[in-house]
This record gives C-alpha cells, structure tokens and sequence, in this order.
C-alpha cells in the first residue's frame, strides 16, 4: 500500500542573530490511508516545524517528502496543487485561521468551490459539515468573532472535512476544547477515519487522547524520533527513557 505521507531523514535548522536551531534532525515516517498517526513531545521538540514542512510553509534542509508516493518539490507547482488537494490541517488557535471579514460558511464554502462544486450545493453541504462537528447551520453566517473558541474549532474542522482530505494534519487542534466538546471530535475522527479512509497525523500533548485514537504513536525529543510503536504498548512498556518521563509526567 502506498502511503499517504513519508517522511525520509528531514533535517530542518532555523538560523537566528547569533546562532542556529537544529529543530527536526534526521526524522523518517510513512503514514498510511485511514491510519491514525501520534506525535507526541515536549514543547519545542519541533512538531510544528514538522506540519509546516509537510505543507511546504516551510523547506527542508535535507531530505524528502512524499504524497502518495510523489515527491514534494520545494517551490514545485504540482507539488503545491498535490498539498492543497490531500492535506488540510487544523490549528490549536483556529480563529486566526479565518478570514475574520467572511463568514464561517463561506470560508468552509472556498475549498470546495475551488474544486468546482457549484455554489448552492457547496452552501447546503458547508451546513451539513458544519452539523457533522456539531454545530447548528445557522453558524455558516456567523463570523468567526461571533463564536466561541470550541465552535471556532468545530467548524476549522467543518472546512477541513469539507474538501476530503486524504491527510488531515491536527496540530493540538483538540487541546483547547472543553471535554465533552473534545470527546464529540475525537468521535468524528474515528468515523472519518473508518469512513472515508482519512489519515491523520496528530500532533498532541495529550498521550491519553493520543491513546484513545491513535493507531500508532512517534515520540520527538529534541528534534528527533525516540520511539516509535502502539500506543497502548509504549505507554505500558515505554524503552526509551525521555518516553518514561513523558509519560510519568503525563498519566
Ligand atoms: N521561525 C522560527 N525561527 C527560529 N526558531 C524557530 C522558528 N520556529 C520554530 N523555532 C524553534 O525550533 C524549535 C522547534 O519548534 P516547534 O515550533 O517545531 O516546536 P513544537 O514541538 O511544535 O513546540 P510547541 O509544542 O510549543 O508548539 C524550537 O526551539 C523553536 O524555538
């Protein structure tokens, strides 16, 4: 099976006034269709740098990038058609992430449009996605000042679902959310993941919400890979001793 995201030895440095920052050091992944995929780690370990990478927001230094086995290619038109087309993410602060002078449904509307989905039925279907992550219709005309953090994050989830993306890329995008509010997407991950096949790759804090709906998880310490395996067994048995830690201070 061919999967939806490798990752192969990335190397990416950020250079500041007086020195430089080694943020992600020889990392290597594959995530494949309907998997869901952990990314766990302390703050600054370099999993964000690792989402903006995959969507070409930000270039590696070394290494390679593949989607559905085609190699992102930094600049490359096909490659960003290809990212807009498979990866949708979905952010911790999701208000920043709206156009804060469009409603909410237009903004869900925008994906599938630029897909060529008609106008009408992308308004019938931005209520129905916006329902899907449990919120009325009627939210499609609000804008995002008009709604609360956890609804913001629901219909950020509403416009990522909309354009069925192969690789759904959620960057602590549940940590912000009330339990219940975080219990009803988490539910919604595992029916798209069973449904539609969608990949995730989650990136969290969070290792008990990483074990409720992760397939696998990966641990990141310092820009690197320290242990990769189930969920339920590396936090039973966790080797690596930054893993013992992590969890030790986490469960
Ligand atoms: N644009 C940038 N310029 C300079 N350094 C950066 C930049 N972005 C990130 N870094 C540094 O790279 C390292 C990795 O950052 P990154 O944001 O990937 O971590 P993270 O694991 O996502 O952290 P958090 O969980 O706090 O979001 C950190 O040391 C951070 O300070």
């Amino acid at each position: 099976m061919i999967p939806v995201l490798e990752l192969k030895n990335i190397h990416k440095s950020y250079r500041r006034k007086n020195s430089t920052v080694q943020a992600v050091k020889g990392v290597e992944f594959k995530i494949f269709p309907g998997e869901c995929l952990g990314l766990v780690g302390e703050s600054g370990c370099g999993k964000s740098t690792l989402a903006k990478l995959i969507t070409a927001s930000e270039s590696a230094d070394r290494g390679e990038i593949y989607i559905k086995g085609n190699k992102i290619l930094e600049g490359g038109k096909n490659s960003h058609k290809m990212i807009c087309e498979t990866v949708q993410m979905v952010f911790q602060v999701p208000v920043t992430s709206f156009n804060p002078r469009q409603r909410l449904g237009n903004s869900i509307m925008e994906g599938m449009i630029n897909r060529g989905i008609g106008k009408k039925e992308a308004r019938d279907r931005a209520g129905e996605y916006l329902e899907i992550c449990g919120l009325a219709k009627e939210y499609a005309e609000r804008y995002p000042h008009q709604v609360s953090g956890g609804e913001c994050q629901r219909a950020s989830f509403a416009r990522a679902i909309a354009v069925n993306p192969s690789l759904l890329i959620c960057d602590e995008a549940t940590s912000a959310l009330d339990v219940t509010i975080q219990a009803q997407i988490i539910k919604l991950i595992g029916k798209l993941k069973k449904e539609n096949n969608t990949a995730y790759l989650f990136i969290s804090h969070d290792i008990a919400v990483v074990q409720e709906i992760c397939d696998r998880m990966i641990i990141m310490h310092q820009g690197q890979i320290v242990e990769e395996g189930r969920p339920d067994e590396i936090i039973s048995n966790p080797k690596n001793e930054y893993t013992k830690i992590l969890i030790d201070s986490c469960l």
